[in-house]
């Protein structure tokens, strides 16, 4: 996964922080550095009237600190969405780490920004993202409490990808059942991009129930070896908006959706776990619209994740886990059928759904 696609001239370098685009009622930022570890570390804390902001810490090697803490925004903000519209009591955030996952990780920087994480005192609760893995969240544990996605043998609930993806084919499901008018991908041409954590594991979902199937990566050999795996074609990466398909499954990167792709693309559904799949929001959840096309809003459909590590605050087991993540089914399906009244986008229908819930707390706690 890489960072979000950002146009420069959206970058206010006059107001760094509260003149971005991407910032949106955010209730607190927090710069974290340590000279000794190399930490540079942004938590973004976007909302917390529903419960404390859970969200996952990823490490990209960004190109600046305007697309970190724009990544941050946007990402924090996304999540007070999905634990909103999935039904949950928490907030909205998210942690970036800048460096490169795979030479700059170590204890003892994890360590560090657990302590950071730690001096919050349980406002924000972390968890793993991109460039994150679950020991990495055992190495945070062992100076905060607050941190979520840590190993089964630590007493949490592992890998929260495979539930992810579930909760994906869940969302896809409903899309194509509003679409097609059948739920089923029997026989659906579906192009899974990134077959990464959540894709491959969605490719299988989609191989077992007879889907015909597609797959672009930028990992040659991962193709390779999937390709066979799930007698899956592979699609050249500027070759996927030329492809004749039912589904359109965004699984690599955010923005996929924007002013030189939203107009090409043919599915006639897309249901994806990237977050943040939306370029723009507005204008390109309205052309998808105009344009016919079933789009299940990102934030709702790639919940499973949250749905896992909230069981690990909770108390809940495997079997409520799946039940709450199979209801994300029912939830698109209601998403539908709102923005269809309402004549808006299913996009801004999740989101106003997901915001009445909040100003319904927010009333309740005045009282
Ligand atoms: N893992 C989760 O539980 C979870 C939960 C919610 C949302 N998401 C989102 O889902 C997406 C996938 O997550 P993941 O955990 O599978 O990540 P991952 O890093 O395991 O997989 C991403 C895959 O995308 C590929 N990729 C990167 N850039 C690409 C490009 N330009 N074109 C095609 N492929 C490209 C990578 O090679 C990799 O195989 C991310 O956007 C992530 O934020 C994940």
């Amino acid at each position: 996964m890489v960072s979000e696609i950002i146009n420069p001239t959206e970058l206010k370098k006059v107001d760094p922080v509260f003149g971005q685009l991407s910032f949106n009622d955010h209730e607190q930022i927090v710069f974290c550095q340590d000279k000794d570890t190399g930490l540079k570390a942004i938590i973004g804390i976007h909302n917390t009237v529903l419960g404390p902001a859970l969200g996952g810490t990823r490490m990209w090697n960004y190109e600046n600190e305007w697309e970190a803490l724009n990544d941050v925004l946007r990402l924090s903000r996304g999540m007070t969405y999905k634990s909103a519209i999935t039904g949950l009591n928490l907030g909205g955030g998210k942690a970036v780490i800048i460096g490169d996952a795979k030479t700059q990780k170590n204890p003892a920087l994890m360590k560090r920004f657990g302590e950071f994480v730690h001096s919050l005192s349980g406002k924000y609760i972390t968890a793993e993202d991109v460039g994150m893995e679950t020991a990495d969240m055992d190495t945070v544990r062992e100076v905060t409490p607050y941190v979520t996605g840590i190993s089964e043998e630590k007493g949490g609930a592992g890998n929260p990808s495979p539930i992810t993806a579930y909760g994906v084919f869940m969302g896809m499901k409903a899309a194509a059942k509003y679409q097609f008018g059948d739920d089923s991908l029997e026989g659906k041409r579906v192009l899974v991009q990134g077959v990464g954590h959540v894709g491959e594991t969605l490719v299988d979902h989609l191989y077992n129930e007879g889907a015909q199937l597609f797959i672009s990566d930028i990992n040659e050999a991962r193709l390779l070896e999937l390709s066979k795996k799930y007698k899956a074609q592979i699609i050249a990466g500027n070759e996927i908006f030329n492809q004749d398909l039912d589904v359109y499954a965004p699984c690599a990167l955010g923005a996929t959706i924007n002013d030189a792709t939203v107009n090409e693309i043919k599915a006639k559904v897309i249901a994806g776990a990237a977050n943040n799949q939306l370029a723009d929001e507005k204008v390109h959840g309205a052309i998808l619209k105009e344009r016919g096309i079933a789009y299940a809003p990102d934030f709702l459909i790639n919940a499973g994740g949250i749905i896992n590590v909230y069981a690990e605050l909770e108390g809940y087991d495997k079997k409520e886990i799946l039940r709450k993540t199979e209801n994300i089914y029912k939830t698109t399906l209601d998403i539908f059928s709102h923005a269809d009244k309402n004549e808006c986008t299913t996009h801004q229908s999740a989101l106003s759904i997901a915001q009445s819930r909040i100003d319904n707390r927010k009333l309740a706690l005045k009282k």
